[in-house]
């Protein structure tokens, strides 16, 4: 769906804390967790479709995300679904939210054996619903916590907590929130395999539990949710694969942290169709070719042909007055565009361009990607390019450089391996950018954007895995380097031209396969998509 509001925000949590405790210090005791729990319920009531006589489980875990999970469950039990609490942590367990739980209703169950008289287990167990237990600030109950989620072994489990769990049509994920470390572990990992084998709907509370949310990595069992519903601000985790792929469907429940947000800095931020639009290079009546840039492109050899012919094409739809071609591939480039201005020299005598994009398919031509390099205009360098280039040559710019790796490349930059970089794109982008001085496109199944000086990365939000297709990239390259000739920034030329790309191949494939070039040729289709 078309969303027409303006740029995504994501915060780290140490961020969100912060805001969370401005805010909490303006607002009655316990607001935030109300107001969290509130939209956590409506969207799995939502979800359920019909709440009376829904089976509902929660997996609750020792801190406030089993405590949203807890107030949300009561909520759901006060409008008659039969709500069970599988407590992974008894000795450690929100006092209110439990209060609430049992006051409206619901069935508390542990989850490992042996703990059930710490927590009172099973149906009624009294409370006073909704008073806030006992009272405190989190309301967490006293004890031991020695059993149980942190140390108990995958034997401990309960068979009646797994056997609620396999009966469950909705299963809430409150093991752990912004406040978790590291994967699932046993217990934990146990319960949710077993909810996960049932076929039951799962919602997580703010996060997957096990995803990192700072970086989106996954370092051990996490939680595959169908949906999210995150409090207050997106976590960069639920927007960079590969945590983003365990979180499913997000939404984003407004708890009035915006306000005290605005007194930190965005971690990363994804542009949106307003945003493009308002980006998007547009002739006016004194346009003219050269006033649109003109866009040059250095790529394809005898090996690769094919490459210059899919930048020059990602290049004439990206906004540029020109598209020249520099290299030994013309004959190719003229057949399919004729509009192309060709040339088989050095890049330095070819004429005007406002903007260079160097090495897609380009071989070992080390010499005209120097040119480049040297050239004191904006520079976007891909594939080969990547390869070839002098490190030292790229800092030395003062002219902006955007540099477009995909993992495999970004790992070769860096020293590490690509599994690496899969692993920790943030990390990783934001290193290349520190590193080279450069602007860093890294591709993949989220492409991020960062600039050299650091300041919020861009993650883009279109795309589709039918991208992942040979040429795709330098589609993307031309289009970028194009975007640059038009007068864009590095990051906004970037972000822009990756959301254009993705859009076209959604646009392109709408779930069959689709080429390189079927991408470039509905470029256009993505430009009046964003104008429209
Ligand atoms: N920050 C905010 O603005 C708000 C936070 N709320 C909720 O509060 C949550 C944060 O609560 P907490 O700070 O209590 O933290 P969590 O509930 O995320 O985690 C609590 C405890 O879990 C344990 N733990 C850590 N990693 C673990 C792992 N891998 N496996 C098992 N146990 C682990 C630790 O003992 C940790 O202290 C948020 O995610 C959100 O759900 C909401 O109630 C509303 C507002
Ligand atoms: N799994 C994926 N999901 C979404 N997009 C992907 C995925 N894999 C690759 N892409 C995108 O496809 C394009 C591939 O570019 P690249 O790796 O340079 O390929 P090539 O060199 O063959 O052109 C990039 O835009 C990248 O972001
Ligand atoms: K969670």
């Amino acid at each position: 769906m078309r969303e027409t509001w303006g740029m995504r925000t994501a915060y780290c949590v140490e961020s969100v804390r912060g805001a969370e405790r401005a805010l909490m210090a303006r607002v009655p005791e316990g607001a935030l967790m109300q107001r969290a729990a509130a939209g956590l319920a409506v969207a799995c009531g939502q979800l359920l479709g019909r709440v009376y006589g829904a089976r509902v489980v929660l997996l609750v875990g020792s801190g406030d995300n089993g405590g949203d999970a807890l107030y949300a469950g009561a909520r759901l039990a006060r409008r008659g679904a039969g709500v069970t609490a599988v407590l992974l942590d008894p000795g450690r367990v929100h006092g209110g939210g439990l209060a609430a739980l049992r006051g409206a209703g619901g069935r508390v169950v542990d989850a490992v054996v042996g703990g059930e008289g710490r927590s009172g287990a099973g149906a009624g167990g009294g409370g006073d619903a909704d008073s806030g237990g006992a009272g405190s600030g989190s309301g967490r109950g006293a004890g031991s916590g020695a059993a149980g989620f942190g140390s108990g072994s995958v034997g401990d489990v309960a068979e009646g907590a797994l056997a609620v769990v396999g009966r469950a049509q909705l299963v809430v994920d409150g093991i752990v929130g912004i406040g978790g470390t590291g994967g699932l572990r046993p217990l934990a990992g146990r319960l949710v395999r077993a909810a996960q084998e049932s076929g039951a709907l799962i919602v997580s509370v703010d996060l997957p539990s096990g995803v990192d949310a700072d970086t989106g990595q996954v370092r051990g069992d996490a939680v595959r949710a169908d949906a999210t519903v995150t409090f207050g601000a997106y976590k960069p985790g639920l927007l960079i694969d590969p945590a983003r792929e365990h979180a499913g469907a997000v939404r984003l429940v407004d708890i009035g942290l915006d306000a005290e947000l605005a007194a930190y800095d965005r971690d990363l931020e994804a542009l949106q169709y307003v945003d493009v639009d308002r980006l998007l290079p547009v002739p006016t009546a004194e346009s003219d070719k050269y006033r649109r840039g003109v866009v040059g492109i250095v790529a394809g050899s005898a090996r690769y042909p094919g490459a210059a012919v899919l930048a020059v094409a990602g290049a004439l739809r990206g906004g540029a007055g020109a598209v020249r071609y520099v290299g030994p591939a013309a004959d190719a480039v003229i057949a399919r565009f004729p509009e192309a201005l060709v040339f088989d020299g050095p890049p330095a005598k070819a004429g005007r361009v406002q903007a260079w994009v160097a090495g897609p398919g380009l071989g070992d031509d080390a010499a005209r990607l120097r040119d480049v390099v040297d050239a004191e205009v904006p520079v976007l360098i891909d594939a080969d390019g990547l390869r070839l280039v002098d490190h030292a040559a790229v800092r030395a710019r003062t002219a902006p450089t955007l540099l477009t790796p995909h993992a495999g490349e970004a790992a070769a930059l860096l020293g590490v391996s690509r599994a690496e970089v899969e692993a920790a794109r943030l990390d990783a982008v934001r290193e290349l950018a520190a590193r080279y001085g450069a602007t860093v496109l890294l591709k993949g199944s989220t492409t991020l954007i960062a600039a050299p000086g650091g300041g919020a990365v861009r993650v883009n939000p279109t795309g589709t895995s039918w991208l992942a297709t040979a040429g795709s990239g330098d589609v993307l390259s031309g289009l970028a380097g194009s975007l640059l000739a038009a007068g864009l920034g590095a990051r906004d030329a970037g972000s822009v031209a990756a959301f254009l790309h993705g859009l076209a191949a959604r646009l392109a494939a709408e779930g069959a396969p689709v080429g390189a070039q079927d991408v470039a040729d509905a470029v256009p289709l993505a430009w009046r998509d964003v104008r429209g």
